[in-house]
């Protein structure tokens, strides 16, 4: 068979073993991806293994689909049932099926990113506690982090060691921020990206039939880039593979480049712990790269202490230096890069797809992207902005989201006043306190709503729960198209849009009827059994911006190097190659961190085939300042016999060994005293904190409630009955509590336990 005889010895031997743990550490460019691609091939073809019995994990879509294509050149079509996608993909839809399991409906939604962003805002705000302190990023890294160690909050409020660590670091709310944050989640029927991972390990950890039923039909089990797995996810890959034995992970310790989002290095270590049969294969020859870059490439991980011992050699050519190009501004060195591509396109017959400019920094695109314009040059930039982080996008996402699970929170902030229905912050708020006080579901305060809202504001939201219970009767009969039409017509949102005759109002018009053609394309699609809305809402929310199907495909490539992982381009201009920047001003206070984003620059150069940039500028605009930059010291860290000064665009007289020896020390230390000392002094609010019901707490019969009773509230505590108020068919109760004073109670949803 042709596409075995395309191996070298050892990448045969990791195709063709296919029983028993495998592991491949080695070298960018070594072959570990074809060797997983043709291994999957293999499985099929020659063993005859079903791709429904085959699991494989990438990092990004992006990956997963490209491999599922170069399987399918060789298996033909029976490869689109293969299990493939990232660990959050593949989970997500695990979850979906046993969500009853762990007390989830199947229609859970997905909170992204911005979503649990901005349920922390709140959540802080509604405590009193300081947003400087608790800013939302900071709050959710943390959270994550101990989500991504298996850390529960249960784990996390009553374990004194997190609670010293949060008052070391003077934010001491961090546990109860965790706690709240994920009952609110949960109240919303939501999970976020991290709960992906934590609860597929919840599942597997309690209920040992579902884990078998997976251990069973996943027999082979495969991890590409496994180096930045986290414990979360190395511990999924495990349990599912004690029964069979049939793991192969390929990765290298010298890209590992997540370490600040959890990933473990100690995986490595501990696969050979855990897998004492493991058979370890090497790779030492690059095909990707000439000789000059592979060189180059060696010499600057050399530095690097903590990394496992690799040869990587290559028998391509030796090919050009890299070249050092020097700009006096950011803009320059956009225009820099821009003529070299045009250079070199009409040059060397290169396309617009043979080139990818990388960068530390999102934000650093922008003066690149406008040299490119000016130039005509078409290019794409993934991450970013993507089309679904779009607004127009996210509020029509919002109603769909919400006709489907109206218990999600952050989809009814996003509607409920959109288009404006007069119905204000101080009404939400109510609204979503009184579902987490009377601890009843969202939907339920809303089908209720003259209960708890007075009468205008009641009406209004009346309208919407009809407009809402409309639309879920459509996502109920109709397919996904229909469905996604009728609501993005009926919410008022096109009609509002098309209202906006300007260039941004059409383009967002656009983006919305983009949406609506990629949902008809998925109802049009044969392959697709269940073509409801729900269906369709279910792997969206894992999308990123890489995984969209590219309209144009000879365009230049624009990317952070954290995405550029995995993939090749011929020609790699590395950009803003400045101290502070890269490496980065916030990695260079320890050694390990440093040691990472040294990790990281190897991946950078190691994208590269054939030609390769370094660039930096004199001067950068950043933080709205225009500041005087340095050559990073990784450019000098690179063997200078590698690197030659590019004199067409950067002054003649400069060469690398003379690369400005002196450095102002990085602020960094002060920066961070500054802070501890203005967080001292910021005296924090106590937050209030909900009373813990009593062990033998029940909710009583309290139809004979009568003043003067005392009760017990599972929030509030306990507290004594002042008035009895029944007007009208509510029936309330106004209780003055021990802790939280004087509260009005709802009869019909009050939980109380009479006391005495
Ligand atoms: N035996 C081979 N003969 C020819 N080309 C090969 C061979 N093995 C790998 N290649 C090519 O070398 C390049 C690098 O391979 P691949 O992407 O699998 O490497 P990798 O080890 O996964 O790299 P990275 O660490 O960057 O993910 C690809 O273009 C691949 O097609
Ligand atoms: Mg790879």
């Amino acid at each position: 068979m042709d596409y075995l005889s395309s191996l070298n010895e050892p990448q045969y031997e990791g195709v063709v073993n296919t029983e028993g743990p495998t592991m491949i550490i080695a070298g960018a460019g070594s072959g570990k991806t074809r060797v997983l691609t043709y291994r999957i091939a293999y499985l099929m073809q020659e063993k005859g293994v079903d791709p429904f019995n085959i699991l494989s994990l990438t990092f990004t879509n992006k990956a997963a689909k490209e491999m599922r294509e170069r399987i399918e050149s060789v298996v033909g079509s029976n490869a689109r049932n293969l299990w493939m996608g990232t660990f959050h993909s593949v989970f997500a839809r695990i979850l979906r099926a046993e969500a009853g399991k762990l007390g989830y409906p199947s229609n859970f939604t997905i909170y992204d990113t911005d979503d649990s962003k901005s349920l922390i805002r709140n959540i802080v705000k509604e405590y009193g506690l300081d947003d400087k302190v608790y800013k939302p990023n900071t709050v959710l890294s943390r959270i994550s982090s101990a989500k991504n160690r298996l850390i529960s909050w249960q784990e996390y409020t009553t374990n004194p060691i997190y609670k010293a660590d949060d008052d070391t670091a003077m934010k001491p709310e961090m546990g109860m921020l965790y706690k709240a944050y994920s009952l609110r989640c949960k109240k919303a029927d939501a999970m976020d990206f991290d709960d992906l991972l934590f609860n597929t390990n919840v599942l597997f950890r309690d209920h040992l039939d579902v884990l078998n039923k997976y251990q069973h039909r996943f027999r082979y089990v495969l991890v590409d880039e496994f180096q930045d797995t986290n414990v979360s996810q190395y511990l999924i890959t495990k349990k599912l593979s004690a029964v069979n034995q049939n793991i192969a992970v390929v990765g290298d310790d010298a890209q590992s480049i997540y370490a600040f989002r959890g990933a473990d290095i100690e995986n490595i270590l501990n696969f050979e712990k855990d897998f004492p049969d493991l058979k370890v294969i090497k790779l030492e020859q690059n095909y990707r790269s000439t000789q000059n870059i592979v060189n180059a490439a060696n010499s600057v991980i050399g530095r690097n202490k903590g990394q496992l011992k690799k040869t990587v050699w290559t028998a391509n050519n030796d090919g050009n230096q890299i070249e050092l190009i020097k700009s006096v501004s950011d803009n320059e060195e956009g225009r820099f890069v821009a003529s070299e591509i045009f250079e070199q396109k009409a040059n060397r017959n290169y396309k617009n797809e043979d080139f990818a400019i990388l960068y530390r920094t999102n934000s650093q695109s922008r003066s690149i992207e406008e040299a490119l314009r000016k130039s005509g040059i078409a290019y794409r930039i993934y991450g970013g902005l993507s089309f679904y982080q779009r607004k127009e996008i996210k509020d029509l996402m919002g109603y769909l989201r919400f006709a489907i699970n109206s218990n999600d929170e952050q989809s009814f902030r996003r509607i409920i006043n959109l288009p404006k229905r007069g119905i204000g912050p101080t009404s939400v708020e109510k609204i979503v306190v009184a579902a987490f006080e009377h601890d009843i579901p969202l939907w339920e305060v809303l089908t209720n709503i003259n209960s708890f809202l007075p009468g205008r504001a009641a009406n209004a939201i009346n309208d919407f729960v009809t407009l809402i219970k409309s639309f879920k009767i459509y996502v109920e009969t109709k397919d996904a198209f229909e469905t996604a039409s009728h609501i993005a017509k009926n919410s008022g949102l096109l009609k509002e849009l098309y209202a906006d005759k300007t260039i941004e109002g059409l383009n967002r018009y656009e983006n919305v009827q983009e949406l609506l053609n990629a949902i008809k394309e998925f109802v049009d699609t044969p392959e697709v059994e269940d073509k409801s809305l729900n269906n369709f809402m279910q792997d969206i929310a894992l999308l990123t911006d890489n995984d969209k199907e590219n309209e144009e495909t000879d365009v230049v490539t624009l990317m952070t190097i954290h995405s550029a992982k995995g993939l090749e381009f011929k020609n790699v201009f590395i950009v803003g190659m400045e101290e502070d920047l890269f490496p980065s001003q916030m990695m260079m206070s320890s050694r390990a961190d440093l040691e990472e984003e040294r990790r990281l620059f190897y991946v950078a150069i190691t994208r590269a085939k054939e030609n390769l940039y370094f660039s930096y500028a004199l001067s950068r605009y950043r933080y709205g300042r225009l500041l005087n930059c340095e050559p990073s010291r990784f450019i000098e860290e690179v063997d200078p016999s590698y690197i030659r000064v590019n004199t067409k665009y950067g002054s003649r007289e400069q060469k690398p060994s003379s690369l400005s020896p002196s450095r102002n020390a990085p602020e960094v230390g002060s920066n961070y005293a500054r802070n501890l000392i203005a967080n001292r002094n910021a005296a924090p609010k106590k937050p209030m904190s909900y009373h813990k019901p009593s062990d033998n707490f029940t909710p009583s019969d309290i139809s004979n409630l009568k003043e003067g009773m005392k009760v017990e509230h599972p929030k509030f505590g306990f507290g004594k009955v002042h008035k009895m108020d029944v007007e009208g068919s509510n029936k309330k109760a106004k209780v003055i509590f021990e802790s939280f004073g004087e509260k009005t109670l709802l009869l019909s949803f009050a939980k109380l336990r009479i006391v005495e």
